[in-house]
């Protein structure tokens, strides 16, 4: 039964390599030889609407398959969990509970103790109220939470999570920002808020599906700050 709970426990970090990689959408190549090594705990995705940043969410993922070059996950595709930018494509269930026992198939359990694993586990968060609640009957940013939830209680070495902070209010992106510094899964963070990645020690910054930037947090969120700056004075 995985727990988050206690001091932080970070595990090797993966160990992602993206080679030469070129991805045609819809007739458009959104990246062209693109290479990343992505090894670090924290690392944020920034850039402009269109960048790259779901595409290349979609790669390593293998929701998407790169028309040359390779994505490298040395402990296979299934450590990977991404979060999606709209929780309606990853919902699948219509209560908390069923949604959630679906991120412990591994442990090959009964629908009937999954279950009952889900209402502990969510007992153990003070959340044991969401384990009956109907999907429909929840907002969009508690359907956003309930995804986060679906990431921590599955056991991934990886979380991609796209733009996971965009339907969440104040309390709500407070939360998660507190659980994404305390898990001990490597996180890729994909935002267009700044601060929810600043203080990453590595951030990327994709212009036109290439690398702009690469470096701290603080380095490359300035210098795309004062980029933007320059393009709407
Ligand atoms: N389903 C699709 N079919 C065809 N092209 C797509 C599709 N989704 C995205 N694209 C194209 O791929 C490129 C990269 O889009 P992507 O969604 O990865 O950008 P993004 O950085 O995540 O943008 P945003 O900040 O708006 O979420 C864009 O040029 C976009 O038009």
């Amino acid at each position: 039964m995985p727990t988050n709970s206690g001091a932080p426990i970070f595990c090797k970090p993966q160990d992602l390599h993206l080679d030469e990689i070129t991805l045609v959408r819809g007739g458009v190549a959104v990246f062209k030889a693109l290479s990343l090594h992505l090894k670090e705990s924290r690392i944020g995705l920034i850039g402009d609407n269109g960048a790259g940043k779901s595409s290349l969410f979609r790669l390593i993922c293998g929701l998407d398959t790169p028309q040359a070059g390779r994505v490298t996950l040395p402990h296979g595709p299934n450590t990977v969990g991404m979060m999606f930018q709209n929780p309606d494509e990853q919902i699948i269930f219509p209560t908390v509970e069923e949604e959630l026992a679906l991120s412990l198939h591994h442990l090959k359990l009964s629908r009937h103790d999954a279950q009952a694993c889900v209402r502990d586990w969510l007992a153990a968060r003070h959340l044991a109220h969401w384990a009956p609640r109907a999907i429909g009957s929840l907002s969009q940013g508690q359907r956003q939470h309930v995804c986060w939830l679906a990431l921590m209680i599955a056991s991934h070495s990886t979380l991609l999570l796209d733009e996971p902070f965009s339907s969440l209010d104040l309390p709500g992106q407070a939360l998660l920002r507190r659980d994404i510094a305390q898990a001990k899964e490597q996180i890729i963070v994909s935002t267009h808020v700044l601060d929810h990645v600043r203080h990453f020690e590595r951030v990327i910054w994709l212009d036109h599906g290439t690398v702009r930037l690469d470096g701290l947090g603080a380095d490359v969120c300035g210098a795309y700050e004062a980029d933007v700056a320059l393009r709407t004075a």
